[in-house]
């Protein structure tokens, strides 16, 4: 059923990959919405989830072993993983579009700027090709590139990252979706231009009115973008809250831990806190309890064998954590002494 307000919402989703004859969930059970406007933040370290939940939306994932095998994904009400690849050609791009940490892996080599620009707006609208190289020159000036009229005529290679990022966002803007998916968009880029392509976002989604769900495991492009942040560990959402309450109330020993990674300014280099271990691969996933538990530095013995399940803390601030007892519904989770 369909929540009020909410743009995509992402309901107890499972995706998984057959890897060597057997079947592993990479997204186990994963919820959260966003809703028009909002600018979401899922964050959490490599290996998370991160990337398959969003090429779950985009209904991108590799045909050959991944597949969605539970849930829900709504859009404007809409259950994405029952469209067919034409319904969902005609979203992609239009009402939903996404950036890559990579932006030369997304464009193609071999054609020019302006007729990859063109390309996305004649496959959504009936426009003329001069009104739609107009209008690409137009986007190209909105994200910040001077020389547009040149540009237009240039080949990807020919462009610095922090510019080809610059025509992954007009691209991705070119029919003003409702929502942006921004999976690690500066990732590749230097510190400057990252500063310089999330102040664009952060314009763009305020000008547009536009949502954006921006993926990351960047605390720092959390603190600066977010209003809601979903904090994911193997698969699974851990906590999910408003960006206020992540960082001055962090629940989750995860969440936690990752807040106390970020380098502070009167740290030696030496002194750096990381968290120790990593994320479980699909393979080696454990079978019950809590998926964090061997790098946790809370674990208790029960957090073995009892799956933890979200318990709401406090208004719109979910923790997966047998610290906190579950609540039923409209109730708040106590602490566990
Ligand atoms: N095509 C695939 N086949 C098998 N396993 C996969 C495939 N794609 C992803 N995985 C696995 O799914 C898990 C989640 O991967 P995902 O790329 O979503 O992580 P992430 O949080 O986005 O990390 P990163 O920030 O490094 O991209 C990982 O264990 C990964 O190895």
């Amino acid at each position: 059923m369909s929540k009020q307000n909410a743009l995509l919402e992402i309901d107890n989703l499972h995706t998984g990959f057959n890897i060597d004859g057997d079947f592993h969930h990479a997204i186990k059970g994963v919820s959260f919405d966003v809703k028009p406007k909002e600018v979401v933040c899922v964050v959490g370290e490599s290996g998370c989830g991160k990337s398959v939940m969003s090429l779950s939306i985009m209904q991108l994932l590799p045909k050959h072993n991944g597949k969605i095998d539970k849930g829900e994904i709504r859009f404007n009400g809409q259950n994405l993983a029952e469209l067919s690849e034409k319904q969902m050609n005609g979203i992609r791009g239009k009402d939903i579009s996404m950036i890559f940490q990579e932006p030369m892996t997304a464009l193609n080599p071999v054609l020019t700027i302006g007729f990859q620009i063109d390309e996305v707006l004649l496959n959504h609208s009936k426009t003329s090709k001069e009104q739609v190289r107009k209008k690409s020159i137009q986007l190209l000036k909105d994200v910040g590139i001077s020389r547009s009229e040149q540009i237009v005529h240039e080949y990807p290679h020919q462009l610095s990252g922090g510019m080809r990022q610059r025509v992954m966002i007009a691209m991705a803007i070119a029919c003003e979706p409702a929502l942006l998916i921004a999976d690690e968009p500066t990732t590749a880029l230097d510190v400057t231009v990252q500063a310089q392509i999330l102040e664009l976002i952060k314009k763009i989604q305020d000008d547009k009115g536009m949502a954006v769900m921006l993926i990351t495991h960047d605390l720092g492009v959390v603190a600066e973008m977010a209003d809601r942040v979903v904090v994911m560990y193997a698969g699974q959402v851990v906590e999910q809250s408003d960006v206020d309450r992540i960082f001055h109330d962090p629940k989750h020993p995860y969440t936690q831990a990752l807040l106390g990674s970020i380098p502070k300014m009167d740290e030696k280099a030496d002194e750096l806190n990381t968290i120790k271990g990593i994320v479980p691969t699909l393979t080696k996933m454990p079978k019950q309890g809590c998926r964090f538990v061997d790098r946790c530095p809370a674990a208790m013995p029960e957090c073995k064998q009892i799956d933890p399940q979200l318990a709401e803390t406090d208004k719109g601030h979910t923790v997966r954590c047998l610290l906190y007892k579950e609540s039923q519904p409209g109730e708040k989770a106590e602490v566990r002494t």
